[in-house]
């Protein structure tokens, strides 16, 4: 799973060079930090609709969708401002280890 994130990482990056007629991600960099925060913003609008729907319909495949297209533009931004996926993998990762401690730390006490 974080090999897709890294190589998107990659590709994001050399999007902040390129032409923004060549490329989606170009155009939004070109366009600055407050449009791709409006698609951030719609993004996360819609997985919450579709999330809803699937609770009703039983079919999740739209709420994986946006989903998907809420990460995607979420790491656009933290492109935009400098950062690779890989410090949110690494956040995520602390977190983990963090509360993997936690447990045991609780076990040891029972
Ligand atoms: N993962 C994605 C990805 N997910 C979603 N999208 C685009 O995000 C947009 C989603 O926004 P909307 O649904 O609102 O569609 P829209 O109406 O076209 O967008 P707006 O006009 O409102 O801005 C669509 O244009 C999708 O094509 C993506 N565009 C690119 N990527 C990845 O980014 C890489 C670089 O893309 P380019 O910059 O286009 O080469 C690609 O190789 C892909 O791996």
């Amino acid at each position: 799973m974080s090999d897709v994130l890294t190589q998107l990482g990659e590709v994001l990056e050399q999007r902040k060079g390129a032409s923004p007629d060549s490329s989606y991600v170009s155009s939004l960099h070109a366009k600055g930090l407050n449009k791709i925060l409006e698609k951030v913003g719609e993004e996360a609008t819609e997985t919450i609709l579709a999330a809803k729907d699937a609770e009703t319909s039983g079919d999740n495949k739209d709420v994986i969708y946006e989903t998907a297209d809420l990460w995607f533009h979420s790491l656009v931004a933290l492109s935009h401002l400098g950062e690779k996926p890989q410090v949110v993998l690494d956040e995520l990762a602390r977190r983990f280890d963090l509360s993997g401690l936690e447990e045991k730390a609780s076990r040891n006490k029972k």
